[in-house]
């Protein structure tokens, strides 16, 4: 799916946060996308208007971006343009569950991407988040998925050792990976942005498929690089290149 992207070169308008921001945007060009990091309200509107796809990440959310946040978000629902929430350690506090769910109330997201304690905090069941952090608990997370894809009318991805994709009927379990993914800040959130531009570049009535895609891919590369973190991240990079590269 890496190469589909490749092909289709889509402009990814993100919001996100200042810790992943130039990894999340050479991630996206090693697949062949476009990235532009915009959450001035004054001009949220017009860089989503001419992107493909738009990324929510609320890693560093404040009064200010939330607001720049629901302006893009309705602005790519009147446009018809593949919306990605990364609901970033939603469960840490108070304001982030406020955050979260006034985007959940106000914008129709094309998926949720995200790990087993920020779901669990979506849907409010018994987890122990730690920050934004995936954590531990006890709940069944392929159920909640399934639940909160059909509350919301969205495809849900949560992530971890072994991803879960759904869109409340259909769904993908993807094994596999590199565990060293999660000593790495930013991989979930790099992966929620490839995951716009993977809604950007696929027909939309094979959107979950070609997800699942996105999401094998990216374990694929993990395992491809080195268990050492500094040499993970620059392998990384090259190894999502080199698979989007692929001509399929
Ligand atoms: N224990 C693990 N072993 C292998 N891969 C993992 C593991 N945990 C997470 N990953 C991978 O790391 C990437 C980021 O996922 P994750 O760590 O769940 O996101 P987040 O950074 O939002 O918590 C995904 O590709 C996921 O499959
Ligand atoms: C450490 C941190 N703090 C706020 S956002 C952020 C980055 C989280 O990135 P990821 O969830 O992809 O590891």
């Amino acid at each position: 799916m890496l190469s589909q992207i490749k092909q289709a070169a889509p402009l990814i308008h993100c919001i996100t946060n200042y810790v992943v921001a130039n990894f999340s945007a050479n991630g996206l060009l090693a697949v062949g996308a476009s990235p532009i990091m915009a959450d001035e309200i004054k001009e949220v509107s017009e860089v989503v208007s001419s992107s493909d796809g738009l990324l929510i990440n609320i890693g560093t959310v404040n009064d200010f971006t939330i607001e720049s946040m629901l302006v893009a978000g309705k602005k790519a629902n009147e446009l018809n343009i593949p919306i990605v929430l990364d609901p970033v350690g939603v469960g840490a506090t108070d304001y982030r569950k406020r955050v979260v769910r006034r985007l959940l109330k106000e914008v129709k997201f094309n998926l949720i991407r995200c790990n087993a304690g920020e779901l669990a905090s979506i849907a409010g069941a018994d987890w122990q988040a730690k920050g934004v952090d995936s954590g531990e608990g006890f709940a069944n997370t392929d159920t909640i998925a399934r639940e909160v894809a059909l509350k919301y009318g969205c495809m849900v991805a949560v992530t971890g050792r072994t991803d879960f994709l759904t869109d409340g009927h259909a769904e993908y379990h993807i094994c596999g990976g590199n565990e060293t993914a999660t000593h790495i800040t930013g991989m979930g959130c790099l992966l929620s942005a490839i995951c716009a531009a993977s809604l950007a570049s696929s027909n939309r009535k094979e959107e979950l498929k070609s997800l699942a895609a996105t999401l094998k891919d990216y374990k694929k590369a993990a395992e491809l690089s080195l268990d050492e973190n500094g040499s993970f991240i620059a392998q990384f990079i090259d190894n999502v290149q080199k698979i989007a590269e692929v001509k399929k």
